[in-house]
C-alpha cells in the first residue's frame, strides 16, 4: 500500500443514497480535499484494495453490507486508514459497535456539515489557524430584536460585575456565546475562560477533573494535575448544562463555591480559587429542585441573577441579519463568493420555526451554501421542507433530558402539536386530523400545554 500522500488528502465516501453521497462529497472538494466514491461495501473494499485513502467514511446500511463490515476489513488488513461511520439518527448502538470494532467516529443522521468538517479535520490533522479560531470564539451576539438588545443590556450590566449570572434558553440559542461575552467584557479578559459541559464528564471522573489531583491519588494519577477551577483561577468558569451534575457533586460544587477553596483528589491542603461562575441549562433548574434532583442551596448559589437568551423564532427579522453574517463568515472561511438570498429563500427564513436556534441555522446555511449551484441561495437549497419532514428528529435532539418523563412527553407532545398547527396555518380541525386526535382532544391538549396562536 502506498504511503500517505503528500498531495491532497484522500477521503472515500461509501454511500448508497446519491443525495448524502453528493452532500459529503461536495463538502469535502471544497475543503480542498480529494474524493472518491462507493455506492457500497463491495465497491468500496475493491477501492481500497487498489488505491491509497487517508480517510473513509462509510453510511452503516447498505444494499449490499453493513459499514461494520468495511470497517472489520480495513482492521483486519492492518491499513492505516481512520474510518468513520454514519449511523440513523437516535442509532447508538451501531455507533458503540463501528468505535468498537476499530471506527475512529461516527456520525448521526441528519450530517450536520460543521460536525463533518470537525470529523475529517481531526482524522487528518488539520487544524484551523489560530486566529480563524480566536475569530470565531470572540464572535459577537447579533440581532437588533428588542429580545435580544434586553439580554445584552443585561450582559453589559453583568460584565461589571461578579455576581454568579444563571443563564437560561433552548438549545442553540447562545447561552455559551452570552457567557463568552460576559467574561470578554469583564475586568477577567485576561485571564481562562473555562467552559465545562457538565453532562459529558463521566461521574468517576467528576472530582477529579473539576479540582485536579495528586500524584498516586488513584492508579494511573501518574503526576499532580490541576481541575477546572485551577484551570480558572482569576477568570470564569462556565458550567454548561448544570442540571446533569450527579448530587453528590453538587455538594462538593456548593461547598467550592462558598469556601472559594478547592482540595485535590488525594491532597491535604486547600488552594484558594477565584473564579467567577457562570453556569447554564435548557432545563427547568426549578423543576429539577422540586422534582429532588437539584439542591435548592446550589440553585440559588449559581441563580443570583437570571440572564433568558431568546429563541430565534423570538427575534423576527433577526434571523436574516444573523444569515448574512454567517454566509459571509462560511464563504470567508471556505474560499467561497458570497451568495445573496432570493426573497422566497429569506420570506421563508423568517417563517421557519427553528427548533434548534442559531446553531441549526448555522448547519442549515452550510448545507446550502454546498447545495447552491448560481450566485443565489434559493428556498430548496435551505430545504425547510426536509428539516420539517425530519422535525420528529430535530425537536428530539433539542428536547433535552428524557426525565423527568412527563416533562419530556409534555415537550415532544408541544413540539408534535405546534409543528401540525404550523403545516395547517393553525386550523385546528385539520391539525387535529394530522395528528389523528379528535378536535376536541386538540383544545383540551392546547389548554394544558398552554399552546396559543402566538407560538
Ligand atoms: N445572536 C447570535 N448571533 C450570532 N451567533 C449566534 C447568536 N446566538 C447564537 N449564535 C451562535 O450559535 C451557535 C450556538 O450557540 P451556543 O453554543 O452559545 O448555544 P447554547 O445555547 O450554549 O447551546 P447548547 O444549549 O446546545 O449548549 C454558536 O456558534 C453561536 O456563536
Amino acid at each position: 500500500m502506498a504511503k500517505k500522500s503528500k498531495v491532497l488528502p484522500r477521503v472515500l465516501v461509501v454511500d448508497d443514497e446519491p443525495d448524502l453521497a453528493d452532500l459529503l462529497e461536495l463538502t469535502l472538494l471544497k475543503m480542498g480535499l480529494a474524493v472518491e466514491t462507493a455506492n457500497g461495501v463491495i465497491a468500496a473494499k475493491a477501492l481500497i484494495d487498489r488505491q491509497h485513502f487517508d480517510l473513509c467514511l462509510s453510511d452503516m446500511r447498505m444494499p449490499d453490507g453493513e459499514g461494520l463490515d468495511l470497517v472489520r476489513y480495513i482492521q483486519s488488513k492492518g491499513l492505516d486508514l481512520p474510518i468513520a461511520v454514519i449511523t440513523a439518527y437516535g442509532n447508538t448502538e451501531n455507533a458503540v459497535a463501528a468505535l468498537k470494532a476499530g471506527a475512529f467516529d461516527y456520525l448521526a443522521k441528519p450530517v450536520a456539515l460543521e460536525q463533518l468538517r470537525a470529523l475529517v479535520k481531526s482524522a487528518l490533522k488539520i487544524e484551523a489557524t489560530p486566529a480563524v479560531k480566536a475569530a470565531r470564539r470572540d464572535r459577537p451576539l447579533l440581532g437588533d430584536s428588542p429580545a435580544l438588545q434586553h439580554a445584552l443590556v443585561l450582559i453589559e450590566k453583568l460584565a461589571r460585575n461578579q455576581a454568579p449570572v444563571y443563564v437560561t434558553g433552548e438549545s442553540g440559542s447562545g447561552k455559551e456565546r452570552a457567557a463568552r461575552t460576559i467574561h470578554s467584557c469583564s475586568s477577567r479578559v485576561d485571564q481562562p475562560f473555562i467552559a465545562v459541559n457538565c453532562g459529558a464528564i463521566p461521574e468517576n471522573l467528576m472530582e477529579s477533573e473539576f479540582f485536579g489531583y495528586r500524584k498516586g491519588a488513584f492508579t494511573g494519577a501518574m503526576e499532580d494535575r490541576d481541575g477546572f477551577f485551577q484551570a480558572a483561577h482569576g477568570g470564569t468558569l462556565f458550567l454548561d448544562e448544570v442540571a446533569d451534575l450527579p448530587l453528590l457533586m453538587q455538594v462538593k460544587l456548593l461547598r467550592a463555591i462558598q469556601e472559594r477553596k478547592v482540595r485535590k483528589v488525594g491532597g491535604v491542603q486547600e488552594e484558594d480559587v477565584d473564579v467567577r461562575i457562570i453556569s447554564a441549562t435548557h432545563q427547568n433548574l426549578s423543576r429539577c429542585v422540586e422534582a429532588g434532583r437539584f439542591r435548592q442551596d446550589l440553585y440559588y448559589r449559581l441563580n443570583v441573577i437570571e440572564l433568558k437568551m431568546p429563541a430565534l423564532r423570538e427575534m423576527g427579522n433577526d434571523v436574516l441579519l444573523i444569515a448574512q453574517f454567517l454566509v459571509e463568515d462560511i464563504a470567508a472561511r471556505h474560499g467561497m463568493p458570497v451568495l445573496a438570498f432570493t426573497a422566497a429563500a429569506k420570506d421563508a427564513l423568517c417563517r421557519y420555526d427553528f427548533p434548534g436556534n442559531v446553531r441549526e441555522l448555522e448547519n442549515l446555511l452550510e448545507r446550502a451554501m454546498a447545495l447552491a449551484d448560481g450566485q443565489q441561495i434559493d428556498i430548496d437549497d435551505l430545504q425547510l421542507q426536509h428539516a420539517s419532514c425530519d422535525k420528529a428528529e430535530a425537536v428530539a435532539a433539542n428536547l433535552g433530558d428524557t426525565y423527568p418523563l412527563q416533562d419530556y412527553l409534555d415537550r415532544v407532545e408541544k413540539a408534535a402539536i405546534i409543528a401540525a398547527l404550523d403545516k395547517t396555518g393553525f386550523n385546528r380541525t385539520q391539525a387535529a386530523k394530522l395528528l389523528g386526535v379528535t378536535f376536541r382532544s386538540l383544545r383540551y391538549r392546547l389548554e394544558r400545554l398552554g399552546i396559543t396562536q402566538d407560538e
